[in-house]
């Protein structure tokens, strides 16, 4: 509750929120030049304490095996989940959505199971399967915005607390359960932010 009053200005504006990066691998960069493009600071995680100084955290793409066995190994596992099932605000965007899915349909990797999705690890293919396209999602943004797909999975299956947000071909590729966030695709890898706003608004609430 103090943090809260603290970090609004005298006018009630929000003023830099600190968004964490899971940092073990992958798409750390391209994330961090967004949110810093929208004015707020972007944190490297690597560590279980660094946690607590957060509004929130992106769990970006990368090998969702490997991060699952980095997030064991590190001892973050278990602390993040609990944090998350509290209401702390989480982005997962392609690994990231794996790993917060409660159900894998096509594998085992160790992982956060937290959110009411089932998922489809590499659901389209391998990586020349890679694509793009260009989708509105009113939720996010007035205009399309370019959506990248590399080596993506995709969801098969929501519960009721889920909200699906974009859906491709009949494949659900973005949806949100309260404070959790994910999407099949990479909005870091194009020069929209939409989806980074949209994701620092979730940590403001
Ligand atoms: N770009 C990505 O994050 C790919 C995800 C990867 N195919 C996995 O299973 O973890």
């Amino acid at each position: 509750m103090v943090k809260r009053v603290l970090r609004h200005s005298f006018f009630n504006e929000r003023i830099n929120m600190k968004i964490g990066i899971l940092g073990f691998q992958g798409a750390f960069l391209e994330h961090e030049q967004h949110i810093r493009t929208l004015g707020h600071e972007a944190v490297d995680v690597r560590y279980t304490e660094q946690l607590e100084e957060l509004d929130g955290i992106i769990l970006p793409g990368g090998e969702s095996t490997t991060i699952g066995k980095l997030l064991i190994r590190t001892g973050m596992m278990e602390p993040l989940r609990k944090k998350i099932e509290a209401g702390f605000p989480v982005w997962g965007t392609c690994a990231g959505m794996i790993l917060l899915a409660k159900k894998l349909v096509n594998d085992s990797t160790a992982h956060l199971a937290v959110m009411d999705i089932a998922v489809r690890r590499n659901a389209y293919g391998t990586q020349i399967d890679s694509f793009d396209t260009r989708v509105l999602i009113p939720e996010v943004s007035k205009e399309p915005i370019p959506l990248v797909f590399i080596r993506a999975p995709y969801i098969e299956e929501v519960g009721e607390q889920v909200k699906v947000m974009c859906c491709l071909n009949g494949n659900i590729v973005a949806a949100r359960q309260q404070n959790m966030l994910v999407t099949s695709f990479h909005p870091e890898l194009t020069e929209d932010s939409a989806f980074h706003r949209y994701f620092v608004n979730m940590c403001q609430n």
